[in-house]
């Protein structure tokens, strides 16, 4: 029952915004004759400015929202849903109608104003937060997509920059970090940082790297990965340098679990860690599994990593995972003018004395890499993971 449903996920790149985006005025049926002529000129041009301001949209509004949209603009355009029914499996078809379907018989009129205020509030809701200009900065590595290189005072910076998708690591961006932090181990700087570009750290695996597996590829797929969080993973065991995590905000899943093999943790008081992998029946990596309870002992350990509890910035430094927790407000400019101060210190003494702090533990590190890999790529073959999945891509389909 699970592999057909694995191939939907990435379909919910969305056509709805784009079919919003490109639908002409002259779709715009008459209006009813109740309502004047003057109300109806109003009404008409705001929902034509509300299309034209939705092209404009910096931040994507998100499945929900698009799914609003799309339903208000068939109905205000068509009137009540008139398509039948899709397939119970055909799921982005089915939010579609569905969303549709539920305004019933709300008016065109009613419909056309509903969807101007909606996009009028998308429109007065951006940007909440300051992202990274993609315009040339100084020090930046080229040949990245996934994250932004930098090297400036004795620092290289590795921010991820999926801030529309929370910063979710497809499989481009595992790569791509590999070779970031496998490039920042041998270049001039002192430390090294690790951060997000937007309102999250990272929300974890890109779960579309689950998605479009052919029933066939399945156990490929399940291998491959594990090849590659085994090399992720990997990359942090063996930094040579301090490695330092600036968690700008709620981190979930794998960027949480490799913490525990950063030297120094900063987190600003809007952070949080969570790590749902029993939600998502899937199992601890990172080697968290061993050093989360060797962090925050096994009572706290079993139920972060057994039990999904999500632990606010407060209380994953009570716990020890975290160094220190700024207020948001002051975040930035507070740890990066410690980290700038600490990246004057010499760079070589640095080096050695962590790789004492790390040493002991490596070939143990190395072993329980592998292990929590072996036993992920079972648990990702597992129906309890596929279903979970398929749960996280059902619930963003529905309206
Ligand atoms: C090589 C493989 C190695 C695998 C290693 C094993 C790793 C395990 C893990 O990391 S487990 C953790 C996996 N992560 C999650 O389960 C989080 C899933 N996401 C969410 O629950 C929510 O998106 C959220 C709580 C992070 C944020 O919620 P909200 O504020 O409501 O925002 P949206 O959900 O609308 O998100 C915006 C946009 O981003 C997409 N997105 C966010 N996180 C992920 C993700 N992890 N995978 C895929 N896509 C994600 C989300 O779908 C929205 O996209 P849209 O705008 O709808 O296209």
């Amino acid at each position: 029952m699970a592999s057909p449903a694995l191939t939907f996920g990435r379909r919910l790149c969305w056509r709805p915004l784009c079919e919003i985006r490109r639908a002409p005025a002259v779709c715009i049926p008459t209006v009813h004759l109740h309502v004047t002529a003057a109300t109806m000129q109003v009404s008409q041009k705001d929902f034509e400015k509300a299309q034209e301001q939705l092209k404009h949209l910096k931040k994507d509004p998100g499945n929900e929202t698009k799914l609003k949209l799309y339903a208000l603009f068939k109905q205000a355009t068509e009137g009540p849903c008139n398509a039948p029914k899709p397939g119970m499996m055909d799921f982005v078809k089915k939010a579609k109608w569905d969303a549709w379907n539920s305004l019933g018989n709300l008016s065109q009129d009613d419909a056309r104003q509903k969807y101007a205020e909606l996009v009028s509030s998308l429109v007065s809701a951006e940007p909440a937060v300051q992202k990274e200009e993609a315009s040339p900065e100084e020090g930046r590595h080229d040949g990245y997509e996934t994250i932004i290189v930098t090297t400036k005072n004795n620092i290289t910076k590795i921010m991820f920059n999926r801030p529309d998708k929370k910063n979710a690591i497809n499989h481009k961006m595992y790569r791509e970090i590999i070779r970031a932090l496998q490039e920042a181990g041998k270049d001039d700087s002192t430390i090294a940082v690790i951060t997000g570009n937007g309102d999250y750290y990272s929300s974890g695996n890109d779960l579309n790297n689950f998605t479009n597996v052919q029933p066939s590829e399945m156990k490929k797929m399940a291998e491959d990965g594990a090849v590659l969080l085994k090399e992720f993973v990997g990359v942090f065991i063996d930094f040579p340098k301090p490695l330092i995590a600036v968690v700008n905000g709620p981190a979930v899943g794998i960027p949480v679990t490799v913490l525990g093999l950063c030297d120094v943790i900063y987190a600003s008081d809007r952070a949080t860690f969570h790590t749902p992998f029993s939600q998502l029946g899937q199992s601890p990596e990172g080697c968290s599994s061993y050093l989360f309870p060797k962090i925050m002992g096994f009572a706290k350990a079993n139920e972060f990593l057994l039990f999904n509890k999500k632990l606010t910035a407060a209380e994953a430094c009570a716990q020890g995972l975290v160094t220190e927790v700024f207020p948001d407000s002051t975040f930035q400019k507070e740890v990066w003018a410690r980290l700038e101060a600490y990246a004057n210190l010499p760079k070589n003494s640095l080096a050695v004395s962590k790789q004492l702090l790390r040493s002991v533990e490596k070939e143990k590190l190395y072993a329980v890499n592998s292990e929590e890999c072996e036993v992920l790529k079972e648990r990702w073959l597992s129906d309890e993971c596929i279903n979970a999945i398929v749960n996280f891509f059902q619930k963003k389909a529905k309206l």
